[in-house]
């Protein structure tokens, strides 16, 4: 039941774009086969109405829990092979002889590696869903796919730096690498124009910040663009935000270095909300941020602190 192996499959060798979502994803009903057009498919029917999670039309395989697939290699026809949402830790290295392969998703299983010299026989692949996983690295042969690959899925994974192998998918439209680990995206990556669709959220990136990403394609170009005319050289306005607990002495840091000389301020002069102004050192500008610090105000701390902000801490050392 937990390793339903497939070597029954073997009688569909040469058959052509047999409907594997039924019996390995389990969300298409057994009806989904069309046995008059596949002879061969007539006979996996009643072999998996006969096995218990594909009685009736539900989910099959969130139930079966597969961990392993064999015996799929001779199904050299297929296009399409959907493994979705099993327990499956070993990427199913047999996958590699079905080189007429379109679209496979093996999305929603434990997979950590994928071993190399698999994508290297898939020279057909379009389509490839490997979300939520535990994979940190892509094998460099999915460069191989570079001629057809055109949707790929790595969100929810655990890549901390951007796969280098997807920089050679000429043909990609769609990329999703959301809710990753990562904190730079290459330049590279948006240089072409094949790319219509990228999602990156929920990646604590730097480069480019995750205010630019979250604008779109177009705003990741012109981002890289200014930094490669060195336009972001202008920019030295430095955020600086002053924290710390009521009566620490922000306002009196902020005020000395405004006026270049210690300017204790009364006590009665407490900070409401947040005060903002400006100082300036040579060509740069400090944008101060005084936060108050009584209680009540942190609640509204964290709307305003940036990745990107200069954070100045005030502690009084005799509190
Ligand atoms: N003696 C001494 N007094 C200080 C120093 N820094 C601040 N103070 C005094 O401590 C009190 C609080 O200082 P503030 O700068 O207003 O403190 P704050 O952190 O801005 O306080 P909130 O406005 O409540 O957030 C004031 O009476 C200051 O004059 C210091 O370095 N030495």
């Amino acid at each position: 039941y937990m390793r339903l192996r497939l070597e029954l499959l073997r009688c569909f060798a040469g058959s052509k774009a047999v409907n594997l979502t039924l019996c390995l994803v389990g969300t298409v009903s057994p009806c989904a086969f069309r046995p008059s057009q596949d002879p061969c498919a007539s006979a996996l029917v009643p072999l998996l109405r006969g096995h218990r999670s594909c009685s009736g039309s539900s989910s099959v395989l969130s139930l079966n829990k597969l961990r392993s697939i064999t015996g799929i290699s001779k199904l050299c026809n297929l296009k399409k092979l959907i493994l979705s949402k099993n327990e499956i830790v070993d990427f199913p290295n047999e996958i590699q002889s079905l080189v007429c392969l379109e679209k496979l998703e093996l999305n929603q299983n434990q997979i950590r590696v994928i071993p190399e010299g698999v994508f290297s026989h898939l020279p057909r692949l379009k389509h490839l869903r490997l979300n939520n996983n535990r994979l940190s690295a892509l094998p460099r042969d999915l460069a191989a796919c570079q001629g057809s690959l055109q949707y790929l899925n790595i969100s929810n994974n655990l890549f901390r730096t951007f796969p280098q192998p997807v920089l050679q998918l000429a043909q990609l439209q769609e990329l999703h690498v959301q809710n990753n680990a990562l904190r730079q995206l290459p330049r590279e990556l948006f240089q072409g124009q094949s790319l219509k669709m990228f999602k990156a959220n929920g990646n604590p990136l730097r480069e480019p910040p995750s205010e630019v990403c979250a604008g779109g394609i177009q705003q990741i170009r012109n981002y890289f663009n200014q930094l490669q005319h060195g336009l972001e050289q202008e920019d030295k306005r430095v955020k600086t935000m002053f924290l710390g607990t009521s009566l620490a002495g922000k306002s009196t840091i902020c005020r000395s270095l405004k006026q270049g000389q210690t300017k204790l301020v009364p006590r009665e002069e407490r900070t409401v909300g947040i005060e903002i102004s400006e100082f300036q050192i040579k060509d740069f500008t400090f944008l101060f941020w005084d936060f108050a610090g009584q209680l009540e105000y942190y609640m509204t701390h964290h709307v305003f602190i940036t990745p990107q902000a200069l954070v100045i801490l005030v502690i009084n050392l005799h509190m």
